[in-house]
């Protein structure tokens, strides 16, 4: 039966990757990527951007609202410091399946918690399912007609404190424009643009960073 492009991606890894190194594993997704096959990773333009943003706010918790292969997945865990967890939810569970090989491939899956589901059902629970207080960054990740409406959502459930840093892939293309026009316009953010292209193209794109003042 014919292979999906996740698999193809997932092969790629395996041929190309060192097993435990999380740098070979991003390495061999990009060149994937850029030689054969577009796929909707972040991308290595956008995720050294990400990267700068992990480091600098040096998370203990961390969500992501689209896993997709688990490329950034891996980005963020193999930058977090020790007993630092990442949960990251994902809905298509063929995608899911994927990123799990993929983030065991690169060693980080102690760090990670990969949750099957929709981010508007589960935002509500992780509180009770998985002991979490706050997060101290978001990257949304996933479909750009849920970004506001589980902003909204994190702040209704306390998930959010002085400080939490939201950072929003695609807000140029495909475009998140009811996100930006909220999160640029509210009193309780501080929002900052960093322009870039869409992941293997020289299409605009860039990532919207902002942080929550409470
Ligand atoms: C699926 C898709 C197609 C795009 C595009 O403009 N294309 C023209 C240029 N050709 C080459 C590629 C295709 S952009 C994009 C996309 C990109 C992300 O980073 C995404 N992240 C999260 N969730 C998404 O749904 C998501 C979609
Ligand atoms: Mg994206």
């Amino acid at each position: 039966t014919q292979s999906t492009r996740p698999q193809r991606l997932l092969a790629a890894v395996h041929k190309k990757a060192t097993r435990g190194n999380p740098r070979s594993v991003v390495k061999a997704i990009d060149e994937f990527c850029n030689q054969n096959e577009w796929a909707m990773n972040v991308g290595n333009e956008k995720g050294e951007i990400l990267d700068s943003v992990v480091s600098e706010t040096n998370p203990g918790c961390v969500l992501e609202l689209g896993t997709y292969c688990g490329y950034s997945t891996v980005r963020i865990a193999s930058l977090l410091p020790p007993h630092a967890q990442l949960i990251t939810l994902e809905f298509n569970p063929d995608n899911a399946a994927v990123a799990r090989q993929v983030i065991a491939w690169a060693g980080v899956a102690e760090k990670v918690r990969l949750v099957e589901g929709e981010s508007g059902e589960w935002i509500p629970k992780m509180k009770e399912q998985f002991g979490v207080k706050t997060f101290d960054l978001v990257f949304l990740d996933h479909w750009k007609n849920r970004y506001l409406l589980d902003t909204k959502l994190m702040e209704e459930c306390g998930l959010l404190k002085k400080g939490s840093v939201l950072l929003a892939d695609n807000v140029v293309c495909p475009g998140a424009p009811d996100y930006l026009e909220y999160i640029r316009n509210s009193p309780q953010y501080k929002s900052q643009f960093f322009k870039s292209h869409l992941e293997y193209t020289k299409a605009e794109d860039g990532l919207e960073k902002s942080v929550f003042l409470g």
